[in-house]
């Protein structure tokens, strides 16, 4: 059967328009050098301890938008979509600490980056209840979508990915995580259909500024502060 095409909602427009972003954050040098397999394998470990600190500080903000959804999604299913992203969080904690000792990386030891502490006072600024909901599911479906396209990139025709780092881009690059992701991005874009045009352009902000923080964050694997 052929499948129906992806109605083009808000989001795709965004993405239209700050197009240069946007690749700068799924194409980051740091993810082209997994892709291309000239990848320092010294970035590959700061970046592993900087998002394991990152994905806990990812889990409130993912906690929060659960609430909100159980508040404001109506008859829809926001819900589910968003505990599952929860249940992969949950697996990725552990997938996270398994890393960590076939790297032998100390999480103990590591310290937040500036990008990293920039970040997660970001997320916590989302968190609080003046933030619309169309603008937390915004910022989450952009946050989501950033690693799954990424990740996806180094599993395309012609990588040279080496083995050894191809468990963290399937964890990312997967077909499951790319449905999970149009789901939240079919979420983001019902609610901006009916949002007010200061929460348009709140949401449009706020995905233009989690773009530039996950260009910051691959920046600081490659050494940037
Ligand atoms: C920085 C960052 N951005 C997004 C993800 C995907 N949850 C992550 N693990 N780290």
């Amino acid at each position: 059967m052929e499948k129906k095409p992806e109605r083009r909602g808000v989001i795709d427009t965004w993405i239209d328009k700050h197009r240069s972003i946007y690749t700068a954050a799924t194409r980051h040098a740091f993810v082209v050098s997994i892709r291309d397999g000239s990848v320092d394998l010294s970035s590959f470990r700061t970046w592993l301890g900087q998002d394991y600190l990152f994905v806990r500080g990812f889990v409130p903000f993912v906690a929060s938008v659960l609430i909100r959804a159980g508040k404001e999604s109506g008859e829809s299913s926001d819900m589910e979509v968003v505990l599952g992203g929860m249940a992969s969080l949950n697996d990725e904690i552990e997938w996270f600490k398994r890393e960590a000792s076939k790297w032998d990386v100390d999480f103990s030891t590591v310290v937040p980056q500036k990008a990293n502490q920039e970040y997660n006072r970001f997320l916590e600024a989302l968190m609080s209840s003046e933030v619309k909901y169309s603008v937390m599911m915004t910022a989450f479906w952009a946050i989501e979508a950033v690693y799954q396209e990424s990740f996806a990139h180094c599993l395309e025709d012609g990588n040279k990915t080496p083995l050894e780092l191809t468990g963290a881009c399937h964890r990312w690059g997967n077909d499951g995580f790319k449905q999970y992701c149009s789901s939240v991005k079919n979420i983001a874009d019902r609610c901006l259909e009916t949002a007010s045009g200061e929460a348009l352009s709140e949401a449009e902000d706020v995905l233009v500024r989690v773009l530039e923080y996950e260009v910051a964050f691959w920046e600081m694997s490659r050494g940037g502060e």
